[in-house]
C-alpha cells in the first residue's frame, strides 16, 4: 500500500517580506515534492502564502492586519498561488488540485468525510491535493490563523506516515534563534510540555503568522494522532528526502506512545464545543492526572447552550482549557447541581448518567506540567 505524507510550507518559505510570490522557491518545492511522488509516496501539500502573495496586487504596502483586507488579499493571492504551483508541477508531469478548508469542516463529520473521499479520489489519480485555509469564509473564532494546525488535522485525517512542516529555521531552538544566536537546536522531542511552549516565540518574519508556538501545537496534535512530525528547513535539492529519511535539518517529534483512537481524535481536535464548564482544582486533578470522570461536585460555572451528547470545553480556575468531553446534562440541570455531592444530585434531579463527562468521552488537552 502506498504511504501518505503531508508537507506544509509556510508563507515565510514562499514569499518575501515585501510580498509577492518567489517563483524560484515554488519551482524548487515542486521539484522536491515531485521527487517524493516519483518515489511512490502519496503527497498532500498544505500551503500558506495566499495573503502574502496577494497583498501587493491589492495595492497594500504591507501585509494587512484587518480581517477583511486579509481575506481580500488572500482571494487574490490564492489564485496566483495555485497558478504558480500548477505551472511548477506541470514541468514534472504532475497534476494538482485545490482544496480549501475551515475548522468548521473538521467539526462536521459529513463534510470532513466528503473532503476525505475527494482527497482519496485525487490520490488514486496521482494528483497532488494542495490545501489552504478557506480564508474568505473563515470567521475569526473559527480560523486556524496559521496553517500549522490545519496541516496536523489533515495528517491525522489521512493517517499520514509523516508530517513535514517546512519553515525558515532549521528546527525548534531553546529560544528564538533570531533573537539569541547562542540558542541550541533540539533534535528530538518525545513529549511536549509547557516548558517547550515557553521556548517558542512568535513569527520571525512579517509574512509568517504562527511562529514556533503554532508548530509545537501542530506537532502535539499530530503526535497524539500517531503521526511523527519534522519541523525544519528544506532549502537544497534532496533536503525533503533527507527530512523523510530521518536525517533532515530540523527537529523530529516522535510518536511511539501517542496513538489516540479516532473517536478521541475527533473529540479533541475536530469537534466544535457548544459550551464551557469551569471546574475546581480537585476536579481538574481528577480529570487530568487521575484519568477519572467529571462529577457535579467539581463544577463551578456553566456557560453556553448545549444539549446532552454535545461536546463542551472544560476550563480550570485560571481560565486555561484543560480538555473537552461529551456532556450528559443540560445547562440548567448542571446549574442546579453544580458543587453538590452525588447523593444530593440524585435526590434533586433525574439524569441518565451521574457523570457530567464520562472519562471514556473525555480528552485532556492541557500540556503536562512537569519540567
Ligand atoms: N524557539 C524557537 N525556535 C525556532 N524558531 C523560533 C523559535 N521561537 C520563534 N521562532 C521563530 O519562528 C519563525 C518561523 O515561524 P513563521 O514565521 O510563522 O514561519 P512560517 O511562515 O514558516 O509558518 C522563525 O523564523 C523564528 O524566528
Ligand atoms: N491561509 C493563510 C495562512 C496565513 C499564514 O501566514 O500562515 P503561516 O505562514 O503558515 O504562518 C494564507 O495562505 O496566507
Amino acid at each position: 500500500m502506498q504511504q501518505t505524507i503531508v508537507v506544509k510550507i509556510g508563507s515565510s518559505s514562499l514569499t518575501s517580506d515585501e510580498g509577492g510570490l518567489n517563483r524560484g522557491k515554488i519551482l524548487f518545492f515542486a521539484s522536491e515534492l515531485a521527487r517524493l511522488h516519483r518515489h511512490g509516496w502519496h503527497v498532500l501539500l498544505v500551503t500558506s502564502g495566499a495573503v502574502a502573495a496577494g497583498f501587493r496586487e491589492m495595492g497594500y504596502a504591507n501585509r494587512p492586519k484587518n480581517v477583511h483586507e486579509k481575506q481580500a488579499a488572500a482571494s487574490v493571492g490564492q489564485a496566483l498561488l495555485m497558478q504558480a504551483y500548477h505551472e511548477a508541477f506541470a514541468a514534472h508531469q504532475v497534476g494538482v488540485a485545490q482544496i480549501l478548508l475551515t475548522r468548521s469542516d473538521f467539526s462536521n463529520r459529513k463534510r470532513i468525510h466528503n473532503a476525505s473521499m475527494t482527497i482519496e479520489e485525487l490520490m488514486r489519480h496521482s494528483i497532488i491535493p494542495i490545501i489552504n485555509e478557506n480564508d474568505t469564509v473563515a470567521v475569526d473564532e473559527l480560523k486556524f490563523g496559521d496553517n500549522d494546525t490545519l496541516s496536523a488535522l489533515v495528517a491525522n485525517l489521512v493517517r499520514a506516515r509523516h508530517l513535514v512542516i517546512i519553515t525558515d529555521t532549521d528546527g525548534l531552538y531553546t529560544e528564538d534563534p533570531r533573537k539569541n544566536v547562542n540558542a541550541k537546536r533540539i533534535d528530538r522531542v518525545v513529549e511536549i510540555d509547557e516548558a517547550m511552549y515557553r521556548m517558542a516565540g512568535g513569527s520571525g518574519s512579517s509574512v509568517g503568522t504562527g511562529g514556533m508556538r503554532s508548530k509545537i501545537e501542530a506537532a502535539r496534535i499530530a503526535m497524539r494522532g500517531g503521526v511523527p512530525v519534522f519541523v525544519g528547513r528544506v532549502s537544497e535539492p534532496g533536503d525533503l528526502n533527507l527530512a523523510v529519511e530521518g536525517v533532515g535539518k530540523g527537529t523530529y517529534f516522535d510518536t511511539s506512545e501517542h496513538n489516540l483512537p479516532m473517536k478521541k481524535q475527533w473529540l479533541g481536535f475536530h469537534s466544535l464545543p457548544q459550551g464551557r464548564i469551569t471546574v475546581d482544582l480537585g476536579a481538574e486533578a481528577a480529570l487530568v492526572e487521575g484519568g477519572r470522570s467529571l462529577l457535579p461536585a467539581g463544577v463551578k460555572v456553566v456557560e453556553g447552550e448545549f444539549h446532552p451528547g454535545d461536546v463542551v470545553e472544560v476550563i480550570n480556575e485560571h481560565e486555561q482549557v484543560i480538555g473537552r468531553g461529551v456532556v450528559n446534562y443540560t445547562p440548567w440541570q448542571l446549574q442546579a447541581v453544580a458543587g453538590l455531592s452525588t447523593d444530593e444530585v440524585q435526590k434533586r434531579i433525574d439524569v441518565h448518567r451521574i457523570e457530567v463527562i464520562h472519562r471514556d468521552e473525555w480528552i485532556t488537552l492541557a500540556a503536562p506540567k512537569h519540567a
